[in-house]
């Protein structure tokens, strides 16, 4: 298996105020040539100053990396080349159309005249820039700017393209058709390294993801793979209990056979069980005989709010 990224023991810190934040504390990530690659984690985990490092605009504190074949303390301008960045912010002169941002992002990365054209115009076709080639791109909608800056991120052609929370800010439907885009990106080849804070994003999108928290990387994996630790599903039950009938709960269910792990959070009880369908009843009847109130309860199959929920102990959404 070829890999495109390769880190070993990527470390991070900034003094602030007498202070000081250990933001990375040891990663090591590999992303394989040619797969869309999902970077999970809640505010403060430690993401964006993991691909500040990997795309050299942050230089570590300790540790090795190698990206598209570059080693990154070694040959950071040529590693540069190889690789595209879409920042949050985006790359875009919004006093400038997308095409005059497009030709002088080429020209900037050193292709003449001709090539910067013939490029611009393939990538103004394959993100359906057209119709507003010759506007300022101040006057664009946010899915219009957002597809503008992945063609920035394009334009000398990298091998392997970091986007920083791409969806971000989007309605539904813009965020659709950039999945299709980045996918469209990865089938001709290009590998793509994306953060999100969006599970469903990383679900549908990423061929693999890695989840981090408080610095370090608590778990990677196809999506599949991790939900698979989680084997059997997940309920979830909403408890009109006090305190002390919620420990109770929690201790009652800890005991039976049939679930594999319990826990409590903010009033709701959550089981992991083998067979959903087929212990509701059972849980139902249990509850019952405790005298315990319910007044919500859900199956579902295992997301990867669960997988983060069971590496950490808390929720990625309210993390
Ligand atoms: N330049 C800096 N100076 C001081 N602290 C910093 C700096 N940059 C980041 N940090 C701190 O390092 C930690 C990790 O921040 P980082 O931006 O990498 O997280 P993140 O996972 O990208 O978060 P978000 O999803 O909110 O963008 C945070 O505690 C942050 O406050």
């Amino acid at each position: 298996m070829e890999h495109i990224v390769l880190t070993n023991g990527l470390k991070k810190s900034f003094k602030t105020q007498g202070k000081t934040v250990e933001a990375v504390r040891g990663v090591d990530l590999a992303v394989r040539r040619g797969e869309v690659f999902g970077f999970l984690g809640p505010n403060g985990a430690g993401k964006t100053t993991t691909l500040r490092m990997l795309t050299t605009l942050l230089t570590p504190d300790a540790g090795e990396a190698t990206l598209a074949g570059c080693d990154l303390l070694k040959h950071p301008q040529r590693l540069r080349e190889r690789i595209g960045y879409v920042s949050q912010a985006g790359g875009s002169d919004r006093g400038m159309s997308a095409w005059e941002n497009l030709v002088l992002q080429g020209r900037l990365f050193g292709m003449n005249r001709h090539n910067a054209a013939a490029q611009a115009k393939a990538l103004i076709l394959a993100f359906d820039l057209e119709a507003i080639v010759d506007r300022k791109a101040a006057t664009y909608s946010g899915g219009q700017r957002r597809r503008l800056d992945v063609a920035l991120g394009m334009m000398h052609r990298p091998q392997l393209l970091f986007l920083d929370e791409p969806t971000t800010g989007l309605d539904p439907q813009n965020r659709a058709r950039l999945w299709e885009e980045v996918r469209r990106l990865r089938d001709s080849g290009v590998t793509i390294f994306l953060t999100t804070h969006y599970l469903d994003e990383a679900d549908a999108l990423a061929d693999r993801i890695a989840i981090m928290d408080q610095g370090k990387i608590e778990a990677e994996g196809s999506p599949r793979e991790l939900k698979k630790q989680i084997a059997g599903d997940v309920v979830l039950l909403g408890l009109s209990a006090d305190g002390a009938h919620n420990e109770k709960a929690l201790e009652l269910f800890s005991t039976q056979p049939y679930v594999r792990e319990a826990s409590y959070e903010q009033g709701h009880l959550r089981l992991y069980v083998h067979e959903g369908e087929a212990t509701l009843p059972e849980i139902l009847r249990l509850l019952d005989h405790a005298q315990i109130g319910l007044k919500t309860i859900s199956l579902s199959q295992p997301t990867l709010d669960d997988v983060f929920l069971r590496q950490t102990g808390r929720s990625l959404q309210e993390a």
